[in-house]
């Protein structure tokens, strides 16, 4: 049974697939302080949270179960990525869901603010019927500069240009043809502060971003201008925005956010007449909260399940059609993994994969996590995961070579991992996947081998001498171990070679002793694939 916790108000309906499934039981506690989720976060595979929940290195640190965490949104700015990545934990998030509800808000903001709607309601609910103070502005004929051209910005475009609006748009991924396409004009920040009537800002806070419209950026500032912010608080800087309200060069400002939530009762934005403000409200409509709490519930349930996922933050996105290439081999990758560090002896210090055939066609990155995550699963155990192998392989100086080539020895697809000992020892194991047959282990060293790389296994060096196999068998029998399968390799007659045997259960330590003391036997590992 899995614990999910969830620790922001998220829609019921949005999670209901949580709540119904039999294999998941659902806590709703929300408000509670970093103390507390400490305390508890322990007990759960999964937290889902909405922007209220901090959830901080410190709380990763405790959350020796925790799978993933879900944000019902887009932001991530209250989730400490670089500690979840360490703990291994995936991050989630849910970005489509809120993309047109935010889309909306800011339009309502943006008429809002041209229309001076809610200083009129005040005044018109306090008693006083004031039709001077209130001339607006109309939006047609006027020019939107919109810094962020992603979901929300793209939308925002589209919508604005119905209102017959011309549109500037900035963006560091914008192209000119994607942006003719979206009838935009592709435009530097400077041209829209110079040009801009209104302007709009959808993109992430990050270092970049903090205070890109600041003192400097309002100096050069068309006189005039209306400015929205339905994207995070702090992208503009909100006490160099109050200034360049009181020099005459912003007309007027319409936030959903703010650089600390919620704000102190002193805040400028609260006592100034020319700025609107909402309660980080964007994404709040029905829809919308359903929408990312489906998504959010749905990316849950496969990872807690062990089934293939998407939306993870601290992980490269990866194409669909790549996704489905590449998951049959993920078993595989990590049972090659696996047994590679199961017969290297000593610390490794280079890890060398080789892809061939069909898999050279693709993006490995995701497959390459599943080979690391069986290789240093073997001294970490359940602390490697994919989300943070190639980190642990970083931290730990472990020199990861990844090569592809289309030529496969006969195979149509091979993968071959090969280990590196600080000695200059290496140990290697190739596998492939049959059309059909499934997974099979062709290659270990130097030695062709068919094996299906599952169960207990027995590799044994030895010099090929007659009587060698028998004496193996006997051994075995004597001490009760059943050997299900076994295959020979050699390389010239009477030389050395390897034996693999599978067989039925664990192999007691003093029957791999007793392996070694057979006359022309080398050394006997035991390796384990589940
Ligand atoms: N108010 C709310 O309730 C609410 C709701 C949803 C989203 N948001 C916020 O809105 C913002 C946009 O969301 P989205 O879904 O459109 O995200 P998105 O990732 O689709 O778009 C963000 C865009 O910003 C661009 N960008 C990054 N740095 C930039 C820079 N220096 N200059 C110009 N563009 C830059 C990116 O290239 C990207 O295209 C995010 O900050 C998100 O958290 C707020
Ligand atoms: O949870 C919310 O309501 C805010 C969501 C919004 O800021 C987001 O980034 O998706």
């Amino acid at each position: 049974m899995f614990k999910v916790l969830v620790s922001d108000p998220i829609s019921d309906l949005g999670i209901q697939q949580l709540v119904e499934a039999n294999d998941i039981e659902v806590d709703k506690k929300t408000g509670l302080s970093e103390d507390e989720l400490v305390a508890i976060i322990g007990d759960y595979d999964a937290l889902l949270v909405r922007s209220q929940t901090t959830v901080t290195a410190r709380i990763m640190q405790a959350a020796t179960k925790l799978k993933v965490v879900g944000r019902a949104g887009v932001g991530v700015d209250n989730i400490d990525l670089e500690a979840a990545t360490q703990s291994g934990i995936i991050v989630i998030n849910a970005p489509d869901g809120n993309t047109i509800t935010t889309c909306e808000h800011t339009f309502a903001m943006m008429m809002a603010l041209a229309r001076h709607i809610p200083q009129a309601y005040a005044k018109t609910i306090g008693g006083t019927w004031d039709r001077k103070s209130f001339l607006g502005v109309e939006l047609r004929n006027k020019t939107l500069g919109v810094l962020g051209m992603g979901r929300i910005g793209s939308e925002v475009a589209k919508r604005a240009k119905a209102f017959g609006m011309d549109i500037l748009g900035y963006d560091p991924f914008l192209t000119q043809e994607r942006a003719e396409k979206m009838g935009v004009k592709l435009a530097s920040v400077d041209d829209i502060l110079q040009h801009a009537d209104f302007m709009t800002v959808h993109t992430p806070l990050t270092p970049e971003t903090k205070h890109m419209i600041s003192t400097p950026q309002f100096a050069i500032m068309k006189k005039g201008m209306r400015i929205v912010n339905c994207a995070r608080g702090g992208v503009v800087d909100e006490l160099a925005l109050v200034e360049a309200i009181e020099a005459g060069i912003v007309a007027g400002a319409a936030f959903d956010v703010f650089e600390s939530e919620p704000p102190q009762a002193d805040h400028p934005f609260l006592h100034n007449p020319h700025i609107i403000v909402t309660p980080h409200l964007g994404a709040s409509t029905v829809e919308a909260q359903e929408n990312v709490a489906i998504d959010v519930s749905e990316q849950v349930l496969h990872i807690l399940r062990d089934e293939p996922f998407k939306n993870a933050v601290n992980m490269p996105p990866v194409a669909a059609s790549v996704m489905n290439k590449l998951q049959p081999y993920f078993g595989l990758g990590e049972k090659l993994g696996s047994f590679a560090a199961q017969i290297s002896a000593q610390a490794i210090q280079e890890i060398r994969i080789d892809y061939a055939g069909e898999l050279s066609e693709v993006d490995t990155q995701p497959l390459t996590r599943y080979i690391l995550k069986g290789i240093l699963s073997r001294h970490l155990g359940s602390e490697a995961n994919i989300v943070n192998s190639l980190h642990l392989a970083k931290v730990r100086d472990l020199n990861v070579i990844v090569t592809s080539a289309p030529s496969t020895r006969g195979f149509t697809n091979l993968i071959t991992v090969t280990l590196t000992a600080q000695d200059g020892s290496t140990q290697q194991v190739a596998g492939t996947l049959l059309s059909g047959y499934g997974e099979r282990i062709v290659r270990i060293n130097d030695y062709s081998v068919d094996v299906l790389p599952a169960g207990h296994q027995i590799l044994v060096s030895h010099t090929d001498k007659p009587g060698i196999i028998g004496n193996v068998g006997s051994l075995l029998g004597q001490k009760n171990v059943n050997i299900a399968s076994m295959q020979v390799g050699r390389k010239i007659e009477g030389g050395e070679a390897i034996m693999i045997l599978t067989v039925d259960k664990d192999v007691p330590k003093d029957v791999l002793v007793g392996l070694v003391e057979l006359p022309n036997l080398n050394t006997a590992k035991v390796v384990v694939l589940v």
